[in-house]
């Protein structure tokens, strides 16, 4: 089994040797690895299952991948040479929206190939690139099952306040609602909690997904009951390249008084704002913190400052907080961001210990602190072969 997840920024890939029997849950993956730095430095890596290195390339701009779909077909070389005759069950694929009528895992037809193409505009920097790479990975590997494993199942239970706009209510009908997304990532979180920290699993967690996408999600009883993104992957947080949450004025101001139409305004939001607009330099965090330009420290600070905001928010939302989890890129690798993002909270109960910060411990608050905080790994990839076993496993049980 294959499992394929395009981010804004990277393409992310797992392959798994599926187990003998009906029962068979995927062995940990034969061969992992991403395409990152999409749009900058581009990277390939990839490892095998004893953690030894396979490939650890980086690119010349001039010969980089420029998207998703460029690194997907680079990819798929490279797993041709890497086990010639490659034979899949299945090619499990984060599809970012499924809007109204999709949410569980699902066996990929034509119909729902179309169907979830009218969501295009909803997710242009993922949902034309996953539904790409699901008519690529079909054509490079007939033999599979092409599989959708959607990021807004996790919140489709939210309550009603959390779903709706206060728009007329024939546009909710309609699906303008409050999707929210990286629903794999914070599945695969909920999980994780209740082996890293069982006590406050159950309890009311506050999950920050920070990659080149950015969301967060309040999460009661293991289930979402907010996030911070909306109808599309632009609202809430700024990231690497969006907006994140804005005054809809703005926009009617640029298209009255500039004469911004649809598509300017999807590229303005989509690609030019969020780190990279309001650094001037690029939206990979990485490079910023390496920077001493001061918008570069600018950038950072109103990122980390509605991250703060956005845990007031959910804090609100979840009456408390028991525990706070950083996840995604950023969130997984920078100090920086973990310590500025939870900076003066101690109102709450907040805190970050700088020396666990530092640390390879994944709890980071200080020993006996009231609200736990932790860094984790997110496995958006575990997530997607565990939904893809299930299909298989109830394809089977019904055959
Ligand atoms: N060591 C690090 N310190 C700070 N930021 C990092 C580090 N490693 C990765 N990042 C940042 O993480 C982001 C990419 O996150 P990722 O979750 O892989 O993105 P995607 O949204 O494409 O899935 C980039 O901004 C990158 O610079
Ligand atoms: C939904 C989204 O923004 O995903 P990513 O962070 O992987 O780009
Ligand atoms: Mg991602």
């Amino acid at each position: 089994m294959l499992t394929l997840n395009a981010g804004s920024s990277s393409l992310k890939f797992a392959l798994f040797v599926l187990a003998e029997g009906p029962k068979g849950r995927p062995m940990p993956p034969r061969l992992r690895g991403e395409i990152e730095g999409l749009g900058a430095a581009v990277h390939f890596s990839a490892k095998d299952a004893a953690g030894t290195k396979r490939l650890d390339r980086h690119y010349a701009a001039e010969e980089a991948p420029a998207d998703a779909e460029a690194a997907l077909r680079i990819l798929l070389d490279w797993l041709e040479g890497e086990v010639p005759g490659l034979t899949l069950a299945a090619i499990g694929h984060r599809v970012v929206h499924g809007g109204i009528h999709y949410a569980a895992p699902l066996i990929v037809d034509d119909k729902i190939l179309a169907d979830l193409k009218t969501l295009e505009p909803l997710a242009p920097l993922h949902q034309p690139f996953n539904l790409d790479g699901i008519a690529a990975a079909r054509a490079a590997h007939p033999e599979a099952l092409q599989i959708a494993c959607f990021d807004t199942a996790f919140h489709r239970a939210h309550p009603w306040e959390n779903d709706v706009f206060a728009l007329p209510r024939a546009l909710y009908d309609e699906g303008v609602r409050r999707y929210g997304f990286h629903g794999l990532s914070y599945e695969f979180i909920t999980r994780r909690m209740r082996q890293i920290a069982p006590e406050i699993a159950g309890g009311r967690l506050i999950v920050a997904h920070l990659g080149n996408g950015a969301s967060m999600c309040a999460i009661r009883d293991g289930v979402s009951v907010g996030s911070s993104m909306g109808f599309s992957a632009l609202d809430g947080l700024p990231m690497g390249t969006r907006c994140g949450q804005i005054d809809p004025g703005v926009l009617l101001y640029l298209m009255q008084e500039h004469g911004y139409d649809a598509k300017r305004l999807t590229t303005l939001l989509y690609k030019e704002s969020g780190l990279k607009g309001l650094s001037g330099i690029t939206h990979d965090m990485r490079t910023l913190e390496a920077s001493d330009d001061p918008r570069a420290a600018e950038a950072i600070r109103y990122f980390d400052f509605r991250i703060r905001r956005e845990i007031g928010a959910m804090a609100a939302i979840l009456g408390g907080v028991d525990g706070v989890v950083f996840t995604g890129g950023i969130g997984e690798n920078s100090t920086r961001v973990r310590a500025e993002a939870t900076a003066g909270m101690d109102w709450i109960g907040i805190a970050v210990d700088p020396a666990r910060n530092a640390g390879p411990e994944m709890e980071i608050s200080p020993p006996g602190a009231k609200v736990r905080v932790f860094k984790v790994p997110t496995d958006e990839e575990a997530m997607i072969a565990r939904h893809v076993s299930e299909v298989l496993e109830a394809r089977g049980a019904a055959a």
